[in-house]
């Protein structure tokens, strides 16, 4: 029995820095403590994000080279649109720039102001898209999600008491759509199980509700559904999205996850009548309806991409090197959520800095501390991503304070992920000399953490 490895080789490389600390404590001085105001020359590993940030194959970019770039009727546009057809089973198509753009298409022709929009955690351009038009995300997730100990393996499912509470207290026509992002991203990469998915659209037709799936990561919620649930580890993931997306009236996509391309994002629907309204937004927030903000070359990446991420060959590649990661910490005996998850390790930074105040940013200030210890940018996804409630303006504080090291696809090996786990590692051994975080000096009206200016307290 040999080991596993990669179902990949490398044949291009791209040069990366290491800095010393008292560069670093320079630069995110200057940076006004926001990890999102660095150069990339000045970070050694970055974890910020896995959107857009992996590598193509090099039948992608052979895919780039033939890229047709008509304005109208673009043979690209087809390899993506015969593509979602075959995996997703979806008629309708339109290309936009990235998935915050799916979400303004749609959203422009299902949600109104005053409208409730139930799901698991939604993540926050899709909320930002919701509470923008004046509506309602209810986070309908199961109560286990926000227990980073308890090992449940579908922390993104829906609780359906909660959904049916919603279903029951507003008219159906304020609730004008359910969104199930898959996996989970503010829940920690968390999948939905088959079950359910069909619990779920059981539910909403009984009530006439559509079910639209926010799809950034569909493909590594299909592994964990063949890993994970009774009955699927015959099937293959290309046979599992299928079935997936049987329980969904249509979707949202960024490309720039699952896709493995570095822009794109998508929107699909069985109705033709939402299609005829779309395409309206689509080309005067996006461009014409067979390229929607996308070069034909990226279309074509895009196609070949959505193949490849169906592959349970490549989805082990990539699903071993987080657990890789975040196995290390948990022998460490850092905190993290629970099963770990898809695209990233989600470090409990309550339970990792307990002496720092909840309004002083909990994770944004172990993210800080990584990054001095080693060069290693991660995100917050906690108070400062919750934005403040819109009526009261407070802080929202989340269930969950996570310092996400979201990995990017094919792109680092395990050797970076053994310098980013010694440097939490050395932050958890001196964790009580931690014991104060940020202020808030400046903030956008939405969506802040992207913009946010801190200074210490
Ligand atoms: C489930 C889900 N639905 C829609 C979108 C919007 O898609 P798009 O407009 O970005 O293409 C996203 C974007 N997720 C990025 C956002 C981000 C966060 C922190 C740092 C950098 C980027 C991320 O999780 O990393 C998503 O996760």
């Amino acid at each position: 029995e040999l080991p596993f490895a990669e179902n990949y080789r490398i044949k291009m490389v791209e040069p990366i820095y290491r800095s010393t600390r008292e560069e670093r404590e320079n630069w995110i001085r200057k940076a006004d403590y926001n990890l999102f105001n660095l150069r990339s020359e000045q970070v050694y590993i970055d974890l910020l994000t896995d959107s857009g940030t992996g590598a193509m194959s090099d039948r992608q970019w052979a895919a780039v080279m033939t890229g047709d770039e008509s304005y109208a009727g673009s043979s690209s546009f087809f390899n993506l649109k015969d593509r979602v057809e075959q995996l997703f089973g979806f008629e309708y198509m339109l290309p936009v720039h990235q998935g915050r753009a799916a979400e303004n298409v749609l959203f422009s022709v299902l949600v109104k102001e005053g409208n409730i929009v139930p799901g698991n955690s939604h993540f926050d351009t899709t909320k930002g898209h919701i509470e923008f038009r004046k509506a309602k995300a209810v986070d309908c997730t199961i109560d286990e999600a926000f227990d980073t100990t308890i090992d449940h393996p579908f922390k993104g499912n829906i609780d359906l008491e909660k959904l049916q509470l919603v279903l029951e207290t507003y008219p159906k026509d304020q609730i004008p759509m359910i969104i199930v992002t898959v996996t989970c991203n503010t829940s920690g990469g968390q999948p939905v199980s088959m079950q359910n998915m069909r619990d779920v659209k059981q539910l909403a037709d009984a009530y006439g509700i559509p079910v639209i799936f926010d799809s950034a990561r569909f493909a590594e919620n299909a592994w964990f559904i063949k890993q994970r649930e009774e009955g699927y580890a015959d099937k293959t993931i290309k046979e599992i999205v299928r079935e997936m997306y049987s329980y969904a009236d249509g979707m949202t996509m960024s490309s720039k996850k699952d896709g493995i391309v570095n822009i794109g994002g998508l929107l699909a629907m069985h109705r033709k009548d939402w299609f005829d309204q779309a395409t309206v937004y689509n080309i005067m927030y996006e461009g014409f309806l067979t390229y929607g903000g996308m070069a034909g070359r990226d279309m074509n990446a895009l196609a070949v991409g959505l193949d490849e991420a169906t592959e349970a060959e490549y989805l082990e590649a990539r699903i071993s090197q987080v657990h890789y990661l975040g196995n290390k910490l948990i022998e460490a005996g850092v905190p993290v959520q629970r099963p770990l998850g898809g695209h990233a390790v989600f470090v409990d930074a309550r339970r990792f800095l307990p002496a720092v105040p909840q309004e002083e940013y909990i994770a944004q200030t172990l993210a800080v501390e990584l990054y001095l210890e080693a060069g290693v940018r991660g995100v917050e996804v906690g108070t400062l991503l919750a934005d403040r409630d819109p009526e009261t303006h407070e802080n929202r504080y989340p269930g969950n304070e996570f310092l996400r090291l979201a990995i990017p696809r094919r792109t680092y090996t395990n050797n970076h992920m053994d310098v980013v786990a010694a440097g939490l590692i050395n932050l958890f051994e001196r964790r009580d000399t931690i014991r104060r975080g940020f202020k808030i000096e400046h903030e956008a009206p939405i969506m802040r953490h992207f913009t946010v200016g801190l200074k210490k307290v």
